[in-house]
């Protein structure tokens, strides 16, 4: 997407061929820092500390973390070490094992001398097909748009939930593909915005993002998204996904089986926006998809600007109080009504997604 004009991706390797360069969003939308990863420490360090996140950047970041390790050892034990180190990162998204194995795929055959530039061509590859695959969605997604904008002829209020824009893959976007498409064709577009405690990313990426873009936008708490289903002021749901099982069962940010449960009760139709490499074939439903629970201070303590502009961080809780943190929930596919995929928008059941994905590798 654009930032000030300036086509720009989440994550692109430098010039120099020894580097990849990324945005730092544990900063946005406050900074705008760009970060460069030098080593396969490096790239994991980003996936863990969330400077990328997002189930297609995470795989592209990982990707570029075995050319890194490359750059380091091309043996095969550190090719093998590599991806132990990059797997270990985050275990919901299931594009950090599908891109590390094609990763494996591609250069365990190879001489060790051929791996560091087969690396980064796989890396770039898997990069180009994130960005191919989300214009594709966002092509689906429009027409369910342009659908709604001819039979009421209003602005079309779209809910997220998260992020799921095109800072969390290589470029466009999957839940807000469809948005951006719909926004550049002249359908006039609304996004609420969830902000998605605890880590924010719906106020922080997904309306910075918007607000870049020129898309209207209105920032809710949570605790919102239910009450507006019910006075009507939402078209339709499009929310992301971090690994859909065979059975269309949605892993996804936590809360947004809650947002499904209300969009269900109000008759508000809920779209899973997900590319290929983010179904899980081996998987048969979705209480097996392991959830993230990352630390309480995410939950206890908040980080913004001061009146002064100066970063902050600051404590919402008593001190000696505990926190739960899971990052992720199950949405049963009961309750989605289609998938955006790049091959069409696919009713949530194993016979639609295996007959849509024919070459699916299923145990
Ligand atoms: C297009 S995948 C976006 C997906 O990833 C987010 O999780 P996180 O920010 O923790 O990586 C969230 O679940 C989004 O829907």
């Amino acid at each position: 997407m654009r930032i000030d004009g300036q086509p720009t991706r989440t994550i692109a390797p430098l010039e120099d061929g020894r580097g990849v360069r990324i945005i730092d969003q544990t900063l946005l939308p406050h900074r705008l820092e760009l970060r460069v990863l030098r080593s396969l420490e490096d790239a994991a360090e980003a996936i863990s500390a969330m400077r990328v996140r997002g189930a297609p950047l995470i795989g592209a970041t990982a990707a570029y973390g075995v050319a890194l390790a490359m750059q380091e050892d091309a043996s095969e034990t550190h090719l093998e070490i590599a991806c132990a180190r990059l797997l270990a990162t985050r275990p919901t998204a299931v594009n950090l094992p599908w891109a590390l194995e094609r990763m494996q795929r591609t250069l365990a055959p190879l001489a060790p001398t051929a791996r560091r530039e087969a690396a980064w061509q796989e890396a770039a590859a898997i990069c180009e097909e994130d960005v191919a695959l989300n214009a594709a969605i966002g092509r689906h997604g429009l027409t369910l748009i342009a659908a709604l904008h001819r039979k009421q002829g209003q602005p079309v209020q779209v809910m997220t939930h998260c992020n799921a824009g095109w800072l969390a893959t290589v470029d466009w976007g999957t839940a807000l593909a469809p948005v951006y498409m719909a926004h550049d064709a002249g359908i006039p577009v609304h996004v609420w915005v969830s902000e998605t405690r605890p880590r924010n990313q719906g106020a922080a990426l997904t309306a910075w993002e918007l607000a870049r873009h020129g898309v209207p936008h209105a920032v809710i708490a949570d605790n919102a998204a239910g009450h507006l289903m019910q006075r009507g002021d939402v078209d339709l749901v499009i929310v992301g996904a971090d690994r859909v099982a065979a059975n269309g069962d949605v892993a996804n940010k936590i809360g947004t089986y809650l947002k499904a449960l209300a969009a269900r009760d109000n008759g508000v139709p809920f779209y899973v926006a997900v590319p290929g490499p983010s179904i899980d074939w081996r998987l048969d439903e979705g209480r097996a998809i392991p959830i993230e629970v990352r630390a309480p201070r995410e939950v206890t303590h908040v980080t913004g600007v001061d009146a002064e502009d100066k970063l902050r961080e600051v404590r919402l809780t008593p001190a000696s109080s505990d926190a739960l943190n899971p990052a992720f929930d199950v949405t049963p596919a009961r309750l989605v009504t289609g998938l955006i995929t790049e091959r069409g928008v696919l009713v949530a059941q194993k016979a639609a997604l295996r007959q849509a994905y024919p070459e699916a590798e299923c145990p």
